[in-house]
């Protein structure tokens, strides 16, 4: 499985986050093509470049307003009101759906929005819909946490680790004036994670990286044993600390993590719902991390025809699944049962070349030898339509380039 783990020593915040997955092997230009896809255009600027944080070579990723760059009265007064818009959540979904990422990025970053939107209401005593993100709504934080999903999703993470947080402490000026650290924001999100305050009187984590943890990290103390470690990215805060202003993020694989992790099944019987809703809910689902979802004609009490939905998921993903449930369907009840068992072929995904562009397989492996080989369809689909050739002929042509390395290897 893979996994990422978030040592956050010296906290954590969404520039560190980009910052540390491009030195982990996130290409920047993939970064910047994703993000190019926010309906954003001319508004921001990326800036990513190598710092030095108490010897530590780092990478620092700034998100710029456009505007600034440039000089000029008309041009500093954009910028002014860039920084000022006030965005709901209901303002970011719809920018989210307005943009041409892939389903999975876009409910990864409506996951953190909620949980700051949830955060933010429940400090300033408003429901959640209510509250009017100043800096967590503004440009940079929508770049940042669109950022995290992109580079999530491109190292194709299962499971997300983080340990305790250093949240600094001190006091920290922002929109709602002179604010104690940790900011009443991040204290909310982190009701429950374990913290402590080290090394500097500074906000060391934001609301940004506080929430980005709660929305897909479980706890560990320390790097899992059985975490073989493939790459290191130290990604840079902005201000000088007294320790190095920095968060380690390892890249790795995890062999007894699906082991531990008994998946469950949520399960509902649903008699009052137009069809046209199922197909937008497996989309959600599966953005959410479902590992797969079903439906099962039924008949239930008075005879009535019906439909069974069954999820299975990871306990990491029950929640997320789970409000995606109610939120989306007629369900009030679920039933949820720990699957008695689940024999999985190991899998891992090979990135190969073909006349069409590259395109990610998935290879499956049992007992040592390859079971399966299975092309991403989003990136078959993708260059099949940009190319104009048969699906089916991208998907052949990446099985045989898989087996030539394969093969040749
Ligand atoms: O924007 C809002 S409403 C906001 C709320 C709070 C609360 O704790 S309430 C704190 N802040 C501060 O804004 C900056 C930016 O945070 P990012 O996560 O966007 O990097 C930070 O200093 C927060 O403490 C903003
Ligand atoms: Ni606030």
């Amino acid at each position: 499985m893979k996994a990422i783990y978030l040592d956050a020593f010296s906290g954590i915040s969404g520039n560190m986050l980009l910052g540390a997955f491009l030195q982990a092997g996130v290409p920047e230009g993939y970064l910047r093509q994703e993000l190019a896809k926010l309906p954003l255009a001319g508004e921001f600027e990326l800036s990513c470049t190598p710092v030095t944080k108490q010897g530590i070579r780092a990478a620092y990723v700034d998100v710029r307003l456009m505007p600034e760059t440039a000089h000029g009265e008309a041009q500093e007064a954009q910028a002014h009101a860039h920084a000022h818009v006030h965005r709901t959540l209901a303002d970011i979904e719809a920018l989210l759906s307005e943009a041409p990422l892939s389903e999975a990025v876009k409910e990864k970053a409506r996951v953190v929005f909620r949980l700051l939107a949830e955060a933010e209401g429940k400090v300033h005593g408003k429901p959640a819909a209510e509250v009017a993100f100043h800096e967590v709504g503004a440009v940079d934080s929508i770049v940042d946490i669109v950022g995290t999903a992109i580079c999530l999703d491109y190292l194709g993470i299962e499971q997300v680790l983080a340990s305790r947080l250093n949240v600094g402490s001190g006091y920290v000026r922002c929109a709602h004036g002179i604010m104690p650290v940790p900011a009443p924001a991040v204290a909310e999100l982190l009701m429950g994670w374990p913290t402590y305050a080290f090394g500097a009187e500074e906000e060391l984590t934001t609301p940004t990286g506080a929430a980005v943890v709660r929305a897909f990290a479980q706890h560990a103390a320390a790097l899992p044993e059985d975490f073989a470690v493939r790459a290191i990215g130290y990604g840079a805060g902005s201000r000088d600390l007294p320790l190095p202003n920095v968060l380690r993020l390892y890249v790795g694989e995890r062999e007894g993590a699906a082991a531990e992790e008994t998946p469950l099944l949520l399960s509902t019987n649903i008699d009052d719902m137009s069809p046209e809703v199922y197909g937008y809910l497996f989309d959600r689902l599966f953005a959410a991390g479902a590992l797969d979802v079903w439906v099962t004609p039924i008949y239930m009490k008075k005879n009535r025809p019906a439909q069974q939905l069954t999820v299975l998921v990871r306990p990491a993903q029950r929640s997320a699944c789970t409000e995606i449930i109610f939120r989306e369907t007629t369900s009030i009840g679920l039933r949820v049962t720990p699957l008695a068992e689940r024999i999985a072929c190991d899998r891992r995904t090979a990135s190969v070349e073909t006349r069409y562009g590259a395109v990610r397989v998935k290879v499956a492996s049992w007992q040592g030898k390859i079971a399966t080989t299975s092309p991403e369809y989003e990136d078959c689909r993708r260059l099949a339509e940009a190319q104009d050739v048969p699906l089916k002929e991208v998907y052949d042509e990446a099985r045989r380039a898989l087996a030539f390395r394969l093969g040749g290897a």
